[in-house]
């Protein structure tokens, strides 16, 4: 059976409580913490840097941090978020001067290393880093906010994703980022992710748990479809 991974991006939590709130996502059954940095160069909003990915581990959160990247330069920020507790750190690679060498020093940090693909980017940066990625994150809207409506040419996206990742026999989670939600989260695993990314759907909702469960419930329907 395929293990998927839920992601509920804090971008949506309540930044007055953040702690608390990214807690109770994960109470309520999410398995990683989406961690969205923007820094308004790359892309038209300002969020969160590593003294706030510190500050969710001081406060208790044991749970695999998915740091996002939408900066612009990458590299001097990597060492700072590994030191604050990142898991995964993924980037955008028209964002780097050198993908490979961006790639390589995520990994000397210890985090898992990954690219993030804007709806217009080709996959065409994967050709030759294959071998060094633990991730691989598709953006189905365009990076900077929340709450946008998912951009359906992503599924052939995804399709295409999913085949690269399977015929270069490399162990590669394929998330999905923007506009997920309860009735398309199915569509989303059939096309081949493996890893969702929900922001307002999750902490947009009173009750989180009745979400997240139904989000799992559509992916069950799914589940068979991909061995
Ligand atoms: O990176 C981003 C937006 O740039 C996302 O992680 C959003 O936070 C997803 O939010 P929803 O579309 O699920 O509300």
């Amino acid at each position: 059976m395929k293990q998927f991974l839920l992601a509920p991006s804090i971008l949506a939590a309540d930044f007055a409580r953040l702690g608390e709130d990214t807690a109770k996502a994960l109470a309520a059954g999410g398995d990683v913490v989406h961690f969205d940095v923007m820094d308004n160069h790359y892309v038209p909003n300002l969020t969160m840097g590593p003294m706030v990915l510190k500050a969710l581990r001081d406060y208790g959160i044991t749970a695999p941090i998915d740091v996002h990247l939408m900066v612009k330069p990458v590299d001097a920020l990597i060492p700072e978020f590994a030191k604050a507790g990142a898991t995964f750190i993924t980037f955008h690679p028209e964002a780097s001067e050198h993908v490979d060498r961006t790639l390589q020093l995520i990994k000397e940090h210890g985090c898992k290393a990954g690219l993030v693909f804007n709806p217009a980017t080709p996959l065409d940066y994967l050709d030759y880093v294959m071998d060094k990625l633990d991730i691989i994150l598709l953006m189905s809207v365009n990076p900077g906010f929340g709450g946008q409506s998912f951009i359906p040419g992503t599924l052939d996206k995804l399709r295409q994703a999913r085949r690269l990742i399977d015929e270069s026999g490399y162990n590669i989670r394929l998330e999905v980022d923007g506009g997920v939600k309860i009735d398309n989260i199915g569509q989303i695993a059939a096309a081949g992710a493996d890893m969702f990314v929900a922001g307002s759907a999750i902490f947009g909702h009173p009750d989180y748990k009745k979400v997240i469960d139904e989000m799992r419930g559509e992916l069950e329907k799914v589940n068979g479809s991909f061995h």
